[in-house]
């Protein structure tokens, strides 16, 4: 681990420990002089990832780099078996919040991601919170997260990534299904059951097969619309499994709920807790909710 860090320059660097409703995530912070020198590291960050994960489960690894001559931040996602993920709308909103509570950014945030911009903005006005003797600001923050308009993919182009036995557990009992990319792919289903139990069945079902190391392989999601705005929801993570909840399935959600439903906005309840979905014409799609600043687990500068 030493011999990596050696490697880049690490002032304030750390890994930190987060959650958004239920997802969890390590994340670490580094400078460097050389972006692209950063990124080739990959293998070892995936040792420092998986060593810490041993003691510290986690649905995803994030790395944010800032390039120190252009100030950016770049942010990469690894799912928990090590598989590269190419969006992640929880991640991205810890993020943010890990930034802004470390003072490296204000309330609104440009990441530069592995598909493009991720543009984020944290709620303010929330509540200090006491810790110790000290007054301590955001370990609890409202983010939102803007994930692009949303793109749809052909069912045919779907229906070649899975057998046919799963094809068919997904088409049953009239549900509605659509594959969206938000970023990354998703496979959205709709229809009347209970979201978690059909997610569970799945998965016991069908683990032995799901093809988890392929690149374009698809996150799964479950969908129950009730009235007024409000639909439950579980989601089987790509590089994962079942997961608590899912930024980006809640939006390539409410893509798939508006080819149905003439809404334009919805409240998403995952089995770790909400997430709010908006549509615009002029941003696409953007989804809120809270991040959660655990614990720093490893190095780190001075945490305010
Ligand atoms: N939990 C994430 C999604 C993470 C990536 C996904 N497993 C993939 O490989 O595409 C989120 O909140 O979006």
């Amino acid at each position: 681990m030493s011999s990596f860090l050696g490697s880049l320059d690490v002032r304030n660097s750390g890994v930190h420990l987060m959650r958004s409703q239920g997802n969890s995530f390590l994340l670490r912070i580094t400078f460097s002089e050389n972006v692209e020198k950063a990124f080739c590291l990959t293998q070892s960050v995936l040792e420092l990832f998986f060593s810490l994960c041993s003691v510290c489960p986690v649905d995803q690894f994030i790395e944010l780099i800032c390039d120190n001559e252009t100030t950016r931040w770049h942010i990469r996602f690894w799912n928990c078996n090590g598989t590269v993920a190419k969006a992640c709308g929880n991640g991205t909103r810890c993020a943010a919040h890990l930034l802004y509570r470390l003072g490296y950014c204000g309330a609104k945030m440009t990441f530069h991601g592995p598909v493009g911009l991720l543009n984020t903005s944290i709620e303010m006005g929330m509540p200090f919170c006491d810790e110790g003797d000290k007054k301590v600001q955001n370990l609890f923050q409202d983010v939102s997260v803007h994930q692009g308009k949303g793109r749809g993919i052909s069912l045919k182009f779907a229906e070649k990534n899975f057998s046919k036995k799963e094809w068919e557990y997904f088409k049953q009992n009239d549900s509605y299904i659509g594959g969206v990319d938000v970023g990354n792919f998703h496979l959205i289903i709709i229809g009347k059951e209970d979201p978690f139990l059909y997610v569970r069945f799945y998965h016991e079902q069908f683990k032995k097969n799901l093809s988890t190391y392929r690149e374009n392989f698809f996150n799964i999601s479950y969908v129950r619309y009730k009235t007024s705005g409000n639909a439950d929801i579980s989601t089987w993570e790509r590089g994962v499994g079942p997961t608590l909840a899912c930024g980006s399935a809640a939006c390539a959600a409410l893509v798939a709920l508006r080819k149905i439903y003439p809404i334009s906005q919805v409240r998403l309840y995952f089995p770790g807790g909400p997430i709010s979905v908006f549509y615009c014409e002029k941003k696409g799609y953007e989804h809120k909710a809270s991040s959660v600043y655990e614990r720093c687990v490893c190095g780190g500068g001075v945490v305010r």
